[in-house]
């Protein structure tokens, strides 16, 4: 799970492995857990996001089945950031066959972009890989079951 800080990776992992929210702190280095659901074990890796760590995260790419990549809806400041980040961890020869679900997370904030508008400020639609984007919010747990859904039944055709 990665994406840039803030975006809401740490609090999504605790809210699906506890179902609580969780006061985070920036993450510096990563948090890892497995979160069952539908009789398949997700091991989630959840890396920090800040700028100066972020040319570390392509050293958690080996053996990555599927990205989940979260987008802070809010913050239109830095959607093209998100962007690129994006595209240069998938033009990574790891994620060559990763399917990849994006979380458009706190649509419980005012201004937040829908999930179209994400789609577009991503490219989403030029990609080569599979990939499904889902609107959450955390601490309510909108959506995010929904994303695990996608990603599963996806992992399970494959
Ligand atoms: N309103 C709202 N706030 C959220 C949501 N998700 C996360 N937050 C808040 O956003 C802040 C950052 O969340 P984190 O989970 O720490 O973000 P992160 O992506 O792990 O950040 P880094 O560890 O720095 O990469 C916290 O104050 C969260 O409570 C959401 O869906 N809605
Ligand atoms: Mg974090």
């Amino acid at each position: 799970m990665l994406g840039l800080d803030a975006a809401g990776k740490t609090t999504i992992l605790y809210k699906l492995k506890l179902s609580q929210v969780v006061t985070t702190i920036p993450t510096v280095g990563f948090n890892v857990e497995t979160v069952e659901y539908r009789n398949i074990n997700f091991t989630v890796w959840d890396i920090g996001g800040q700028d100066k760590i972020r040319k570390l995260w392509r050293y958690y790419l080996q053996g990555t089945d599927g990205l989940i990549f979260v987008v802070d809806s809010s913050d239109r400041d830095r959607i093209n950031d998100a962007q690129e980040e994006l595209q240069s961890i998938l033009a990574q020869p790891e994620m060559e066959k990763t399917v990849l679900l994006v979380l458009a997370n706190k649509q419980d904030l005012p201004n937040a972009m829908s999930t179209s508008e994400v789609t577009q400020a991503l490219e989403l639609q030029k990609l080569r890989h599979k990939w499904f984007i889902q609107a959450t919010s955390a601490p309510t747990g909108d959506g995010l079951y929904e994303g695990l859904d996608w990603l599963s039944s996806t992992l399970c055709s494959k």
